[in-house]
């Protein structure tokens, strides 16, 4: 194992060594704290341009699971076809790996798909640091050669571009309802769920104007980066809310999306929010859910537009985690109701959907 320097953008350094792809390389340096979901967090198209670190100490010991793919040409156990993380930092790494669903371990899928990983790294301090400055930007840097790769860009990428279907494709054709999704990067298990549901899903590029095609219902899907990005999918958004009522549903980059075509405008969190024990409260009653998530932007609900009005609030820092229209039936989460990994509390999420279509 080689050793290895994590250095954060404001000089301070972190000693590990290197259990993934040998590779030095740069990104926006994220925590989640999560206690498991490794398999799924790496495949989420969402962590694009970030370096990964876990707060939970042990990793890797259920292994990683096998790359099927279902009849519809979805991978069974993945988030997508790939790792889109860019780097995986951990504490301690478990070279032994047992699970009755594991076919390798995860330093070989690191290894095999090109992605650094390290190990040995105090990653509670790591993210108290990460907590007290904000999120930085870093670089794993190989202590036997040269720092000779430039800081990365995080904001001002259009990740979603990078990470976004270049085609349509579908899915459960002919089974009902049909429904838009526009693919920012979305995650497996949304598609799941709807199909699940009995639904059609037609999967579109982010900038696809899909105003004009027949369809029930939207759905607006996950991604990475900043959303002030994606304008053109909010223009083409804004035309399809001026144009009819049908039903439009959003997650986490969606909900994002939807705000700012009814008006909001969107800040960066200072840390973000990733793991799977966020409460949230449903605005007008006193329930509140545990859910999974994975966002660094948030909206900012005293922008919402005169229709519109909150519809989930985080409990731990009052951010918005949801909004919803006054009349129609267009409303959203900015927490994963698709969970893969995490708490299912937020399925229903997808059975309003499904029952507005009707
Ligand atoms: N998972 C997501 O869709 C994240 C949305 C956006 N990229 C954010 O970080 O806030």
């Amino acid at each position: 194992m080689k050793n290895v320097t994590l250095v954060l953008e404001d000089g301070t350094k972190f000693h590990g060594k290197s259990f993934g792809y040998d590779q030095p390389v740069a990104g926006e340096v994220v925590f989640n704290t999560a206690m498991m979901g490794y398999p799924e967090s790496l495949t989420d198209p969402s962590y694009a341009g970030q370096l990964m670190t876990l707060t939970y100490p042990l990793v890797g010991n259920y292994g990683v699971p096998p790359f099927t793919v279902e009849p519809d040409g979805i991978a069974t156990f993945m988030e997508s076809d790939k790792i889109y993380a860019s780097a995986i930092i951990v504490a301690d790494y478990s070279e032994e790996y047992s699970h009755w669903n594991a076919v390798e371990s995860l330093a070989d899928w690191l290894k095999r798909e090109h992605v650094p990983g390290i190990t040995g790294i105090d990653t509670r301090q790591l993210t108290k640091v990460l907590r007290e400055h904000g999120v930085m930007m870093g670089k794993i840097l190989f202590d036997d050669e040269p720092d000779n790769i430039p800081q990365a860009d995080y904001e001002g990428v259009n990740f979603v571009d990078l990470v976004s279907c270049k085609e349509i494709i579908r899915y459960n054709e002919g089974a009902g309802k049909k429904v838009v999704l526009v693919d920012c990067g979305v995650k497996n298990n949304i598609i799941r769920c709807l199909t699940n549901r009995g639904v059609e899903v037609v999967r579109v590029p982010w900038n696809y104007d899909y105003t004009s095609m027949d369809f029930d219902g939207l759905f607006l899907g996950n991604g990475p980066g900043d959303p002030d990005m994606c304008e053109d999918a909010v223009q083409i958004i804004r035309k399809q809310m001026s144009l009819s009522r049908k039903p439009i549903c959003g997650i986490c980059m969606g909900n994002q999306l939807l705000a700012k075509a009814g008006g909001a405008t969107i800040y960066k969190l200072k840390y973000g929010h990733r793991s799977h024990n966020q409460p949230v409260r449903e605005v007008g009653t006193n329930k509140c859910y545990v859910t999974s998530q994975n966002h660094g932007y948030a909206v900012d609900a005293k922008t919402l537009g005169k229709d519109w009005r909150e519809l989930f609030v985080n409990m731990n820092d009052g951010s918005n985690e949801g909004v919803c229209h006054v009349e129609n039936p267009w409303f959203t989460s900015q927490f994963h109701p698709e969970a893969c990994s995490g708490p299912v509390d937020t399925e229903f999420m997808f059975d309003r959907f499904v029952d507005k279509l009707k």
